[in-house]
C-alpha cells in the first residue's frame, strides 16, 4: 500500500495491519491497562497482565516506533507489572506521571494535592461503607464498590460531595469513582501530545476515559490526512457499549488482546 493511502474508517482489519506495517517506523502503540492488558479483578491490588502480554509488548516494541501504557494506574504500580520492559513508555495517573530517564516525574501542578489526598483517603476509610475499596494513589483517591454495588449511589454522592469542598474533580470508571486533582490533564491529552510526529497510532482501551483518547486520534486524522489512527475496544458489561460505539474495533477480552497483538506481529 503507498504510504498516502492511509485506510477509510470503517475499515477491515487486514488494510489496518497492512498499512501499520508500512508505516512501523512511526508507528506508536498505546495500551490502557485495567481491562485491556489485564482482566477485572475485584482487588485492584492482585491485578497482573495476561501472562503474555509482557513478551508481546517486548516484540512489539522492538518492531514499531514506540509502545507506550496510558492508565489511571500510578507509575509506582505500572512499574510493578512492567518495570522489566524497558523499552515501554509509562504514563501513570492519566498523565499526571510519567517515568523518565529513570524516575517518576510529576506534574508540578498536581503535587500541592498530596496532603489533601492522603486525608481524604482516611475520610473516606471512616466514613464509607466497609465494603467500599479505597485505593490511595498519591495525586488521586479512588473509591471502588464492584463487591458492593449496593452502595455505589451513596459513594457517588460521597465523593461529589468532597470534590465540592476540596475543589477537586471526579471521574466514574468501571464501578468505580475516583477524587482528582483539579489540573487539566487526560488521557486524550498525552495522546495529542505523543502523536504529533507519529504517522500511525493505536490505542486500546475499555473505559470511559479511554474515549478522549480515541477523540485525540480521530483529531489528528481530521487535521493530517496522512495519519492514520486506530481505535480498539475491549468489550466489557459495564461501558463496554460506550467505548465501543467510539472505536473501530472491539476484542473480546484482554487474552483476545494479546492473541491479536501476537497475531498482528507476524505481519512486520
Ligand atoms: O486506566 P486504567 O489502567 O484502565 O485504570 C482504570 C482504573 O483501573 C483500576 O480499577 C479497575 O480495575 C480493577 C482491577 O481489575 C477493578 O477492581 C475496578 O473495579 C476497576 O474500576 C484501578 O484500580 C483504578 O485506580 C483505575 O482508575
Amino acid at each position: 500500500m503507498a504510504e498516502s493511502e492511509r485506510p477509510t474508517h470503517p475499515l477491515t482489519t487486514d488494510d489496518a495491519w497492512a498499512f501499520t506495517a508500512s508505516r512501523a517506523s512511526s508507528t506508536t502503540f498505546f495500551f490502557d491497562f485495567d481491562g485491556v492488558l489485564s482482566p477485572v479483578t475485584d482487588d485492584p491490588d492482585v491485578s497482573q497482565p495476561v501472562p503474555s502480554v509482557p513478551g508481546v509488548l517486548a516484540r512489539l516494541a522492538e518492531s514499531v516506533a514506540r509502545v507506550a501504557i496510558v492508565s489511571a494506574r500510578p507509575v509506582s504500580f505500572l512499574r510493578s507489572r512492567f518495570g522489566t520492559l524497558d523499552n515501554v513508555d509509562l504514563h501513570g495517573l492519566y498523565g499526571l506521571e510519567v517515568w523518565h530517564d529513570g524516575e517518576i516525574v510529576t506534574n508540578p501542578a498536581a503535587l500541592e494535592f498530596v496532603p489533601a489526598m492522603a486525608d481524604l483517603s482516611e475520610a473516606a476509610r471512616t466514613e464509607l461503607p466497609g465494603e467500599i475499596l479505597v485505593e490511595y494513589k498519591r495525586l488521586s483517591v479512588a473509591l471502588h464498590y464492584r463487591t458492593a454495588p449496593e452502595h455505589a449511589a451513596a459513594v457517588e454522592r460521597w465523593a461529589h460531595e468532597q470534590a465540592e469542598r476540596l475543589g477537586l474533580r471526579t471521574q466514574r470508571g468501571r464501578m468505580v469513582v475516583e477524587l482528582k486533582p483539579p489540573v487539566d490533564q487526560d488521557k486524550g491529552m498525552v495522546i495529542t501530545e505523543s502523536v504529533r510526529n507519529a504517522g500511525c497510532a493505536w490505542y486500546f482501551g475499555d473505559d470511559m476515559s479511554d474515549i478522549k483518547a480515541f477523540d485525540a486520534l480521530r483529531a489528528r486524522e481530521a487535521v493530517d490526512p496522512t495519519f492514520f489512527g486506530m481505535a480498539v475496544a475491549v468489550a466489557n458489561t459495564e461501558t463496554g457499549a460506550e467505548v465501543s460505539a467510539a472505536a473501530d474495533l472491539t476484542l473480546e477480552s484482554p487474552h483476545a488482546v494479546a492473541a491479536f497483538l501476537a497475531e498482528g506481529l507476524g505481519r512486520f
